[in-house]
């Protein structure tokens, strides 16, 4: 095993370009940390297949790749065409139909019943991400007549955003409850859920969960305008959160997406909460070979905003290019860690922010050990841990050095997963001695450094499964 060249984490989603035993390895070799399967799409029992192929792949390849378990929520979908791709004409009416019973085939099935309740004359509806998007002038019966504003092709499946209308769905369906223990039984614990609101809607699904004796992840998409107004609470009850900026660019103005992308990485940053920017940061690779400037330059301005992770959605899912759009991307984040590395400007502004804050012992340790890094040269910080905290903690700072988090808990490997800078290390069994056991890993994983210096750091508290309680800063001299 050897440390990647890269520390922002890269998310998958995986469909049917990428669920091949040769693909999946070739995408864990080429730095996928988590891969996401987007439970909206696919039969159970095909990622039931998946799931069990990527265990037996991490596990021969001794790697540890997160499955996170992406819930549908309630995302109003276009049913199934009775011909596809339908064409959708600038200025032509359509109608979509709510109707089971048979329609003309040029009527587009919507999967939502009181779709005739929610909008009227003068509504707009966006499809695929607004990519098309239609005025609602007429709704009778079954049926909802509208104009295209903006054409295009459209398929079966995708999604319809109807921002500014009332929409009678909660967002934890009973659909997503199903799904959950379809996931637990299968022994994942990684979940993101989909259109949430508030902090209540990630309460919901944390005591459903805890209603099976079962701990879960839980990654909380912000999509939804209510979901940014109330990002506060939901920063205090989620595990992470993603930027889902597919469903978000249309639920608020587009305009808006930048400049609550930078904010909201940069309160998840301030309380060491991992941070997931999503959706479109590569979509041309989908079909070419290369990204467009554009695109090459998002990721490395959300890596700047400060995100942990970065996700690749259709071009991994069904994208012709899987591999090369991994491999973009993990050069776009190398070239742009290393800028980081010498503007500092991303450890000022934390420091600056922290400033303002109450610090507890943790912060504190977070602080000092950040100071180290920028002061002697030490080549890994070596945590062991039981939570993952005191790693998050230290990672907000984005040093140039690797942490190594040594866990004997593969719950709190796959979390560390999500973590920008952290390489998690699986510890079987009982540890006598922490300082012992991370050298022998080192020397096993082959990145054992002799003569070089490095910080450990621990709590009492590690092995006992309690979170936090760091009291202990060690330099450690490598013999
Ligand atoms: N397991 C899968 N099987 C088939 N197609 C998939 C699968 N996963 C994703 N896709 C395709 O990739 C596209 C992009 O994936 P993505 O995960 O962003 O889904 P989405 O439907 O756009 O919305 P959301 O992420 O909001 O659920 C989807 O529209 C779908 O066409
Ligand atoms: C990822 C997702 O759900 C979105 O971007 O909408
Ligand atoms: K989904
Ligand atoms: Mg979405």
């Amino acid at each position: 095993m050897m440390l990647a060249d890269h520390k922002t984490k890269i998310v998958c989603t995986i469909g049917p370009s990428s669920s091949s035993e040769e693909v999946l390895r070739a995408l864990i070799l080429r730095g996928m940390n988590v891969a996401r399967l987007n439970f909206s799409h696919g039969e159970l029992c095909h990622h039931r297949e998946i799931i069990h192929r990527i265990r037996k792949i991490t596990s021969e390849m001794d790697k540890i790749v997160a499955i996170l378990v992406d819930l549908p929520g309630p995302k109003i979908r276009v049913g199934k065409l009775a011909k596809e791709p339908l064409l959708l004409q600038q200025g032509e009416t359509v109608v979509l139909t709510t109707s089971k019973e048979a329609y003309d085939e040029s009527f587009i099935p919507i999967d939502y019943p009181k779709l005739t309740e929610s909008i009227s004359p003068g509504s707009l509806i966006y499809i695929n991400d607004g990519f098309l998007q239609l005025e609602c002038f007429e709704v009778s019966g079954n049926n909802v007549k509208c104009k295209v504003i903006v054409g295009g092709e459209l398929t079966s499946h995708k999604g319809v955003n109807l921002p500014g209308s009332n929409v009678f769905l909660e967002p934890v369906t009973e659909k997503d409850l199903q799904m959950i223990d379809f996931a637990l039984d299968e022994g994942l614990d990684c979940f993101s859920i989909s259109f949430i609101e508030s902090a209540d809607d990630i309460r919901k699904v944390r005591e459903y969960a805890a209603s099976k004796d079962k701990q879960v992840f839980l990654v909380a998409k912000i999509e939804r305008e209510k979901a940014v107004e109330n990002i506060n609470g939901i920063l205090l009850e989620a595990d992470a959160i993603m930027i889902a900026r597919g469903d978000l660019g249309v639920e608020i103005p587009i305009e808006d997406v930048p400049v609550v992308q930078k904010k909201i990485i940069h309160k998840a940053n301030l309380l060491s909460i991992p941070v997931i920017t999503a959706t479109q940061m590569l979509e041309s690779m989908t079909s070419n070979i290369r990204p467009t400037r554009a695109e090459a330059t998002d990721v490395a301005n959300a890596i700047i905003d400060g995100t942990d992770a970065v996700m690749l959605s259709a071009e991994t899912a069904v994208g012709k290019y899987p591999l090369n759009t991994v491999e973009i991307m993990t050069k776009i984040a190398r070239q742009t860690e290393k800028w980081r590395s010498t503007s500092k400007t991303g450890i000022y502004l934390m420091k600056k922010a922290m400033s303002k804050m109450q610090l507890q012992i943790d912060d504190i340790i977070a602080l000092q050990i950040n100071e180290a890094l920028q002061q002697l040269p030490i080549k890994y910080v070596l945590i062991p841990t039981a939570s993952g905290e005191t790693c998050r903690r230290i990672s907000r700072f984005r040093p140039d050095t690797w942490i190594i988090g040594f866990s004997r808990y593969p719950n709190t490997c796959n979390r560390l997963a999500f973590q920008y800078g952290v390489h998690p290390i699986f510890v079987e069994g009982k540890v006598t001695d922490w300082e012992d056991t991370a050298f022998e890993k080192l020397k096993q994983y082959g990145i054992y450094a002799p003569g070089k210096l490095v910080i450990m750091t621990q709590g009492q508290t590690v092995g006992h499964g309690k979170k936090g309680g760091t009291n202990l800063l060690k330099f450690i001299q490598l013999e």
